[in-house]
Parts: structure tokens; C-alpha cells; sequence
């Protein structure tokens, strides 16, 4: 294996708890995996050098929350919504008959380029959720090349959302949510660590949720809630009484939803709640209440929640410098979500972070300050992304 060490870091955010920031540090990668981090100065020999000039490094942003196996434009409807229209769920049906008439080449080829999109903006762990198919043979299908492209390298997580809504063709609520939680999730569940539902107005509610999630603990899959985007609609409650690994929207949340997020934060598997600033923007929504949750002791996470509805962005910059100017957020605070809260959100340690064993996976910024980050929102800084230790960009 080639060890490269890695000089000329001005910030070195390894976001370990002794010191989450090194300055004038350096880092030595061995391989796929960070083999050394500390002081320039007492940096070991290493096969390979790499001058990075001053820039600060950060570990890749990890993107636990999207929804990248689609085809088709949502556009119209995007300019109705920024004309007066609320959001409605019923779009997702839009998306489910175009991505249902796209072939298996076209579909992978457009969730490849949305990943490969992700990784320029400095995503280096990205999670995507099918629910564009909704049917057992789409959802499998949409399932498999998702899991075919994490077979590639291209993608880390493939989560089921049979769940997204209930589709024209179903007789009803009840006989979709059997359908999920039955046949589908049996075709479905070979390739997917996940399972998740969008419990809220206009898609399912907590009684059918429940269902649904129990039925893929069952057969062995981890949770996950799409909650309280649109009300108080129960999910939250839902997703902690159930242990699910993650809650996300969380835009419309009661003290009790705030404290049992907060109570959760202290059992050692918690319910991480997850913001998703570009969706709020995008449905002009009201922010989800990320100062107020981790001023509660809550865990938070970031996620770009990149989809053809709600958010048609995969940038994780534009979701922290956001985090930052209009949600309250410290830079440490932001980057922590975006990096480490994503990975607490899937359940990993390897990656969102650069301590010694991590996944080696760097976002190299072209600027000595992360908080550039915020400072100069919606400039190009990303100048180098690694991946398992391989340049990527
Ligand atoms: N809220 C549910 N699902 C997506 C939106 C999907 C769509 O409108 O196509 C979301 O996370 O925002
Ligand atoms: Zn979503």
C-alpha cells in the first residue's frame, strides 16, 4: 500500500473530541484509511507528498439523505411553488410515471451523474432511497442498480421508500401499505441496509408508518422517517418509539418532539434528527429548528435531500453556509452535521471524520478558512476531493 503524507494544511478539521481543528498539521494516508494525523513539524516518512499550499482540509461531506433514482422534470411545478402554490406530496406521482418509463441504462446513468455531481461539491459518502418506482417489480429494479452502483464505489447506502406515497393504480391506503410491507419489501430487501416511509399530510400516517417500519426490522432492516415536514403529524414520536436511526424534515416540532430527540441523544443509538435546509428554501418552509434542537442536547444532522420536488440540489455547501446564516448554527457546528451527524445518521464510523482508521476521504477547500464556508456563500471552493484514498477531483 502507498502512504502519501499530505503538508501545507492550515485547518486540519479532524473533528476528533480532543481537538477537532489541527493547525499547521499534516496527515499521512495509507491506502483507503488515515494512518496519522498531527504537527507538521513531527510528520513520519511516507512513500508519497502532497503540498496542499495552506488549504484547509476537511473529511468529504457524508449525504445521508437523497433521492437520486428518478427520471423526469419537476420544474413547472418548482415555478408554480415560487409563484404561490404550496407543496404537495402528490408531485412525487410526476416523478413515479417518468421514472417507471425510463429504462434500466438511462436511469443508471442519470443516478451515476447526480453522484458524480455530489462528489464535485465534496460529498464523499452518499446515501439515496428509491420511491420513485412503487411498484414491486420498480422498486426493485430501482433498488438493484442502486445497490449495483454501490457495488461500483459510486454510492455508500440504498435505503426502500416503497413508502412515498400511495400511487394512482392502488385501491387504497391499506392495500399499498400490505403491498409495501409485504411483497415489496421482500423483493426490495436483498438490496437495501434501509427502510423509511414519509409518515406525514398527504402520504401515510403513523398507524401505516408503523406497519411498514415493523415489517422491515423484521426482515432486518435499519429505520429511518421522513417526519413532521409538513405538521405535527406524528413522525417524530414515531421514528424515536421505534429507535429508528434517524428522523428527517423536522420542520413543525412540539417541546415533547424535542425532548424525546433530546433524550434519545443519550442512549448510545440515537434518533438523529436531520435538517434539510435546501428542501426548506425550495418549499419556503419554515426552517427546521436546528439551533433549537442541539441547544436541547439533540444530535443533528445535514443532508441535502436531493431530489426533483423539493430540493434539486446535492449541495452540501449551499446546506452549511445555509445552516450558518439562517438557521444559527456555529461553522464547527454546521460542518459537525454535515460530516460526523450524517455518518451518526447512517450509523457508521468510518467516515466524517479524519481520525486514525477513518475512511480516507478529504475535501480540500482552495482557501485557508473553512469558514469561507459561510463568508463568501456560493463560491466554487471546493479544490480536491479524495475518495478512499484516491484523488477524485
Ligand atoms: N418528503 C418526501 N419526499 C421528498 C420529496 C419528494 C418529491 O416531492 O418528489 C422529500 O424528502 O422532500
Ligand atoms: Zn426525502
Amino acid at each position: 500500500m502507498t502512504a502519501t503524507l499530505m503538508t501545507g494544511i492550515s485547518e486540519l478539521w479532524t473533528l476528533q473530541d480532543e481537538q477537532p481543528v489541527l493547525h499547521g498539521a499534516a496527515l499521512v494516508l495509507d491506502g483507503d484509511r488515515i494512518a496519522w494525523t498531527g504537527p507538521a513539524a513531527h510528520a513520519p516518512e511516507a512513500d508519497e507528498r502532497v503540498d496542499l499550499e495552506g488549504r484547509a482540509v476537511l473529511p468529504g461531506w457524508v449525504d445521508s439523505h437523497t433521492h437520486l433514482v428518478f427520471a423526469g422534470d419537476r420544474s413547472a411545478e418548482f415555478e408554480a411553488r415560487m409563484a404561490g402554490r404550496d407543496y404537495e406530496a402528490g408531485g412525487i406521482q410526476v416523478t413515479t410515471d417518468a421514472t417507471r418509463a425510463a429504462s434500466t441504462p438511462t436511469l443508471t446513468d442519470l443516478v451515476a451523474a447526480r453522484a458524480r455531481e455530489a462528489v464535485r461539491g465534496g460529498t464523499t459518502c452518499l446515501e439515496t432511497k428509491t420511491g420513485y418506482g412503487l411498484t414491486v417489480a420498480d422498486e426493485e429494479r430501482s433498488a438493484r442498480l442502486a445497490a449495483d452502483l454501490v457495488r461500483d464505489g459510486v454510492l455508500d447506502e440504498v435505503t426502500f421508500l416503497g413508502a412515498h406515497l400511495v400511487p394512482a393504480e392502488a385501491a387504497d391506503a391499506e392495500s399499498y401499505v400490505d403491498l409495501v410491507a409485504g411483497p415489496m419489501l421482500q423483493a426490495v430487501a436483498p438490496h437495501v441496509r434501509w427502510i423509511d416511509v414519509f409518515c406525514d399530510r398527504g402520504a401515510f400516517t403513523p398507524e401505516q408508518a408503523e406497519r411498514v417500519l415493523r415489517a422491515g426490522r423484521a426482515a432486518g432492516l435499519g429505520l429511518r422517517v421522513h417526519g413532521n415536514q409538513l405538521g405535527r403529524t406524528g413522525g417524530v414520536r414515531l421514528a424515536v418509539e421505534l429507535g429508528a436511526a434517524s428522523v428527517d424534515h423536522v420542520n413543525h416540532l412540539s417541546d415533547e418532539d424535542v425532548e424525546a430527540l433530546a433524550a434519545s441523544a443519550r442512549t448510545a443509538t440515537p434518533t438523529v434528527a436531520t435538517v434539510l435546509p435546501a428542501c426548506d428554501l425550495c418549499t419556503r418552509a419554515p426552517l427546521a429548528p436546528a439551533r433549537r434542537l442541539l441547544d436541547a442536547g439533540a444530535q443533528v444532522a445535514l443532508a441535502s435531500n436531493c431530489n426533483p420536488g423539493t430540493s434539486y440540489t446535492s449541495s452540501m455547501g449551499f446546506c452549511v453556509a445555509t445552516a450558518v446564516l439562517q438557521m444559527g448554527l456555529s461553522l464547527a457546528e454546521a460542518i459537525t452535521a454535515a460530516t460526523r451527524g450524517g455518518a451518526l445518521a447512517l450509523r457508521r464510523d468510518d467516515v466524517g471524520h479524519l481520525g486514525v482508521g477513518a475512511r480516507a476521504d478529504l475535501h480540500v477547500l482552495g482557501t485557508p478558512h473553512a469558514i469561507d464556508l459561510a463568508y463568501r456563500p456560493g463560491m466554487p471552493l471546493t479544490h480536491q476531493v479524495w475518495r478512499r484514498g484516491a484523488r477524485v477531483r
